[in-house]
């Protein structure tokens, strides 16, 4: 039991982990604690006859789950779902478990394939590096935030030694490359490069000395992450050869320089807008040059692409000057498509730099980190399909853990009775459910396309759905929105941006441009991009919610067919202050977390 409540006796005993039922409850300590998860420490959980009745750690989840494949228990398979809110611990706790297996599973004692094995526990480990250089940020509620989802498959041999991985990633939070929050930042690979470069790098990626840079907010803030060594070092190891390297930091370069790019009012409709004479005119063309040619595509182009849009009629064509809104926006969205899909491209590089060949291996553990629970002032479809992915585990763990729980009762000839729980499954519906849902409307009125679009999505909302006791309108909101009561606590989502994110629109000439780039890395990732996924108008046939709603019921079908576990971490006070516990912080947020601090300080 706390003896304060800031230092609550279990961060004096070093107890940072609580097995509650079948949940590994985990409390974010804030600070590296001495031989928390030393080597000594991870033998000493491997070769302990009954790991259970040890100090409850992370370890013994990985062991468990180890042991469960050694001995062949069906669902053979397993999955460690790690969830909890942002800066809980989700991240760190991943890595200390694919550090885990990557220690015991090794076969490095076995001389034969030392070299082998040993280069692929590195390239497993070394991914993170690469994907969190690229996939998170610094926000408000985390230094290290990773603004991804991803699923890493550890592939395991005959004889449970691990040979290979794979990852899956979701839903990138793209808008952060060219929209920080206030007060966050943009990737870390940016800053990285900033701080971290030669005189010779920033003289090849066309940096004056001392430029700053619109899309790098915050820069003078640093964190842990901004080691550029050791992204390249990972990238080195992984088998990202220098010319790639070089291509995928010119190509950053480039959307840095894009992003000081700015436009200026539109005096004639009939003309392009200007770029904006800032300090000296100049200057706002430098930026579009150098972009132009770190990008490795002509200048001309650029510009024309950014401010004049093709409609076709018919056999027709005719060019229309863009406003100086609709500029920025072509701008950003140019940086969007191709962070996107660059990130895109290092995850298949990294997938095929470590998935073993089918036929060696016969198991996998697969290690979930997903974003948690999101509830903000301002709520879009990025919450959304966040939330809607916690309903879908929320609902995974729920039906597991009263499998459990029947299981138990029966094997102790105890009778089962229904137990009343927070059943998530109506807000299912209303979200995903047939023939009409939050999802389809918002599908329905992006194929209609109209100039109406919010309108039309908070009518048909409306009109289709006001029966389902999870929505709710705020009649005080003077914004478009819907309210949304999630097993979590209640959203509410504005409306207003929401169809247009789901269409996620790239301007086709801005797929011609990036097609015609000279650079080899933007030629091969955009090669295939006339392939049908896009509608004459650019507009993408398949939805943001659509690929997403496809992508979790791909992993839900994984999960459902593997041995889960649950692991949540507990975010103990919201500044991130190490061994510090802020009850009044802590319970009020998620009434999961607060059962799993009840269960805690009852078993301490
Ligand atoms: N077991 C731990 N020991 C020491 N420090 C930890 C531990 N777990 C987490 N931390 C600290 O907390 C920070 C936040 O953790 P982490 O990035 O894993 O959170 P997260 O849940 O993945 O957040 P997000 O959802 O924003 O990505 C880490 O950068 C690290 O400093």
């Amino acid at each position: 039991v706390c003896d304060t409540l800031h230092k609550p006796a279990r961060y004096r005993v070093h107890m940072f982990y609580t097995h509650a039922g079948c949940t590994l409850v985990a409390l974010n300590p804030f600070r590296p604690v001495p031989d928390l998860y030393s080597l000594d420490v991870m033998k000493e959980y491997h070769h302990c006859p009954q790991p259970q009745e040890s100090k409850p750690h992370i370890f013994i989840v990985a062991e468990e789950a180890y042991r469960n494949v050694q001995g062949q228990v069906e669902p053979v398979d397993q999955s460690l779902v790690v969830s909890g809110e942002s800066g809980a611990g989700k991240t760190w706790t991943s890595r200390c478990l694919m550090k885990y297996y990557a220690t015991v599973a090794s076969s490095s004692s076995l001389e034969t394939s030392q070299n082998t094995v040993e280069r692929i526990e590195r390239r497993v480990l070394d991914s993170n590096p690469i994907m969190e250089a690229f996939g998170n940020a610094c926000t408000l509620r985390n230094n290290n935030s990773s603004r991804f989802g991803k699923y890493i498959q550890l592939q395991l041999d005959r004889c449970q030694l691990l040979v290979g991985a794979s990852v899956q990633t979701y839903l990138l939070e793209k808008t952060r490359v060219a929209n920080q929050p206030t007060n966050e930042r943009n990737f870390h690979i940016f800053y990285q490069m900033m701080k971290g470069a030669t005189d010779e790098q920033r003289l090849e990626w066309m940096m004056s000395p001392g430029q700053t840079f619109q899309w790098l907010p915050n820069a003078d803030k640093t964190v842990e992450e901004d080691c550029f060594s050791d992204t390249l070092e990972a990238m080195d190891h992984l088998g990202v050869d220098s010319d790639r390297q070089k291509q995928i930091f010119t190509i950053l370069a480039g959307i840095l320089q894009l992003g000081n790019v700015t436009f200026s009012t539109w005096t004639d409709e009939s003309q392009p807008c200007n770029l904006t004479e800032d300090v000296c005119l100049s200057f706002a063309v430098d930026f579009l040059l150098r972009a132009a040619e770190l990008l490795c595509v002509p200048a001309d182009d650029l510009q024309t692409s950014l401010r004049v849009r093709t409609l076709r009629a018919g056999k027709h064509q005719v060019l229309k000057p863009c406003s100086q809104t609709e500029c920025s926006v072509r701008r950003d969205c140019l940086a969007k498509v191709i962070y996107a899909e660059l990130f895109e491209w290092l995850v298949m590089f990294i997938n095929n730099s470590i998935c073993a060949d089918q036929s060696t291996w016969s198991n996998f553990i697969g290690v979930l980190d997903v974003y948690g629970f999101e509830c903000f002032q301002m709520n879009n479809l990025e919450q959304l399909c966040i939330n809607y992915a916690n309903e879908k585990l929320q609902q995974h763990f729920v039906a597991h853990y009263l499998k459990a729980q029947q299981e138990e009762y029966v094997s102790e000839g105890l009778e089962w009775s229904f137990v009343r729980y927070q059943d998530n499954q109506s807000c299912l519906d209303l979200m995903e459910g047939s023939p009409t849902s939050v999802f389809s409307l918002l599908n329905e009125v992006c194929r209609l396309n109209r100039a109406s679009d919010a309108k039309t999505f908070r009518v048909r909302l409306e009109k289709e759905l006001s029966e389902n006791a999870n929505i709710s309108w705020n009649k005080f909101s003077t914004e478009p929105h819907f309210t949304v009561s999630h097993y979590a606590g209640r959203v509410e989502y504005q409306i207003h941006g929401m169809v247009e994110k789901n269409k996620d629109p790239v301007p086709p000439e801005l797929i011609s441009l990036l097609q015609s780039s000279k650079n080899p890395l933007i030629q091969h990732i955009f090669a295939e991009k006339d392939d049908g996924k896009q509608t004459s108008k650019g507009l993408s046939k398949v939805t943001v919610v659509s690929k997403f709603k496809n992508s979790l019921e791909n992993l839900m079908k994984i999960l459902h067919s593997t041995t889960p576990h649950y692991t949540r971490c507990i975010k103990p006070n919201q500044d991130c202050q190490p061994l510090t516990f802020r009850k009044d912080e802590t319970f009020s947020r998620c009434w999961y977390d607060s059962l799993c601090l009840c269960l805690m300080n009852m078993w301490t």
